[in-house]
């Protein structure tokens, strides 16, 4: 199984604190540096179309400052995209987006959208970022991200996080084969395989265990957690949990 695990912290909800008042603290980008002092080995935001939390000025200063990989989230639309034309972030991930939710609700529908897809990760491309697209961990969207050559997916945990969360033993484990095969699947494919949301120290040790997973992307976990212990230290705890269940395998 391959060594050592990426983690990407999302920093997103750094941002949210800030807008909570308004004006410029606490400042995200701020977390990302020391997000990769701590040991991160890339940084994601998501720009939200709304502007909710991380905002266009955020993106410019990350795209500009950072020393590791950033990975631009983004819904496929022609703003987003020109966007990242520009700035030629490391990554960009697809993700879907409406506003009236509270937080990513469900996986990209790539078999859907197609269409609408195949320029869009083209010209990601051709501007140089490694595209990924967020989905849920089922054999049609990923047959379909490697169609599209999407050269990477993230697998969508959210389901599986809940169903630990709520002690719904049955659902969590339905939830952790469906990850387990969905990411076997896409590794076989050739994709790279990455997994995200809602993920804390348990569920990443769990996860880190199965094959196939080469980084987890998780913020809002990490970004609670540093309001007690700091986001150095819960950058650690995670590191730790991460090679711990790697290890374990
Ligand atoms: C796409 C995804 O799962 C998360 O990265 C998300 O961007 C977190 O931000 P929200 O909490 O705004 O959904
Ligand atoms: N793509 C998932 C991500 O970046 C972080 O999600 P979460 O840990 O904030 O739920």
């Amino acid at each position: 199984m391959a060594s050592r695990l990426r983690l990407g912290v999302n920093i997103d909800h750094v941002a949210t604190v800030r807008n909570a008042r308004g004006g410029a603290l606490p400042d995200p980008v701020r977390a990302a540096h020391l997000a990769v002092a701590a040991g991160a080995d890339g940084i994601t935001a998501h720009l939200r179309e709304d502007r909710r939390h991380i905002r266009d000025a955020d993106m410019e200063r990350l795209a500009a400052e950072l020393t590791r990989p950033l990975n631009f989230e983004m819904a496929a639309t022609d703003e987003m995209i020109a966007l990242a034309e520009r700035l030629k972030p490391h990554a960009a991930c697809l993700v879907p987006e409406k506003r009236e939710e509270r937080t990513t609700e469900g996986g990209l529908d790539v078999v859907g959208q197609e269409a609408a897809l195949a320029p869009a990760i083209a010209r990601l491309r051709a501007a140089g970022c490694r595209v990924s697209l967020f989905i849920e961990a089922d054999a049609a969207p990923i047959q379909m991200a490697a169609k599209l050559r999407a050269p990477v997916v993230e697998l969508h945990t959210g389901s599986w996080c809940e169903a630990v969360a709520a002690g719904e033993r049955d659902r969590a484990d339905s939830e952790f084969h469906r990850l387990a095969e969905g990411a076997a699947l896409a590794s076989s494919l050739g994709l790279e395989v990455h997994a995200g949301h809602g993920l804390d120290y348990d569920t990443a040790r769990r996860l880190a265990a199965v094959p196939g997973f080469v980084e987890f992307n998780i913020g809002h976990f990490l970004i609670g957690e540093a309001i007690f212990i700091g986001l150095e230290a819960a950058i650690g705890r995670m590191r730790q949990a991460m090679d711990e269940g790697r290890a374990a395998k």
